[in-house]
């Protein structure tokens, strides 16, 4: 079976789909965006999908929640739990206190909000995924007209070691001690077999119905 998650490789999506899937029956799937993933599954170029649905401190995941309303053919199968512990990520040789940019999906700058503030960070950036931002951090010479040496990214500690040129500033700068983010496994047909017999309406669980 065909499994898609949001990507790149590094990103916390990819981090669970290859802790509950990494075995014979699924071929991974990378997709750049969120809204990618709901394209696939419909033209059949997926048959599953792992959507991040809610965080313990910052909500909705914006993309998914919409997408999910709009609809009445998509069927969770099953749910996961992540436990979030994000790094604050620069360029080798940077400082902390240089720092004046940090890029990262929507999610994980709005769990560590608070810290950002507290350390006088301020231009927020957003990306498709942490794993998306990381990658693009490692890979140009300036963001926004701002030296590499000022801007950051936030990832997870996995994130962070594939990529040669990047260094951990600081570790758990998330608000809450316990982050953790709730994924849905999901398809868009009645499938057969066990998974089948699982089929929920997973719209009262995203918006209390
Ligand atoms: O951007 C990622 O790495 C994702 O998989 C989405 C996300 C972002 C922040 C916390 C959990 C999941």
């Amino acid at each position: 079976m065909k499994l898609g998650y949001l990507g790149p490789v590094g990103s916390y999506s990819n981090i669970l789909t290859e802790k509950h899937f990494k075995t014979s029956e699924y071929t991974l799937h990378p997709h750049s965006e969120i809204r990618r993933l709901f394209e696939n599954l419909d033209n059949g170029d997926i048959d599953l999908a792992i959507i991040p649905i809610r965080n313990s401190t910052f909500g909705q995941v914006k993309e998914s929640a919409a997408e999910i309303a709009r609809r009445e053919d998509l069927i969770k199968l099953e749910e996961y739990q992540l436990k979030v512990e994000h790094c604050l990520v620069a360029r080798a040789g940077t400082k902390l206190e240089n720092i004046r940019l940090v890029s990262s999906h929507e999610q994980a700058l709005g769990q560590c909000e608070k810290y950002l503030t507290n350390k006088k960070i301020n231009q927020r950036i957003k990306a498709s995924s942490t794993a998306n931002a990381t990658e693009r951090l490692s890979n140009v010479d300036q963001i926004e007209g701002l030296d590499i040496s000022e801007c950051a990214s936030i990832c997870s500690e996995t994130c962070a070691g594939l990529f040669d040129n990047l260094i951990i500033l600081e570790h758990a700068i998330q608000d809450n001690k316990d982050n953790t983010t709730t994924f849905h496994l999901m398809t868009n047909k009645k499938l057969e077999g066990p998974q089948g017999d699982k089929l929920l309406d997973h719209k009262n669980d995203i918006f209390n119905l």
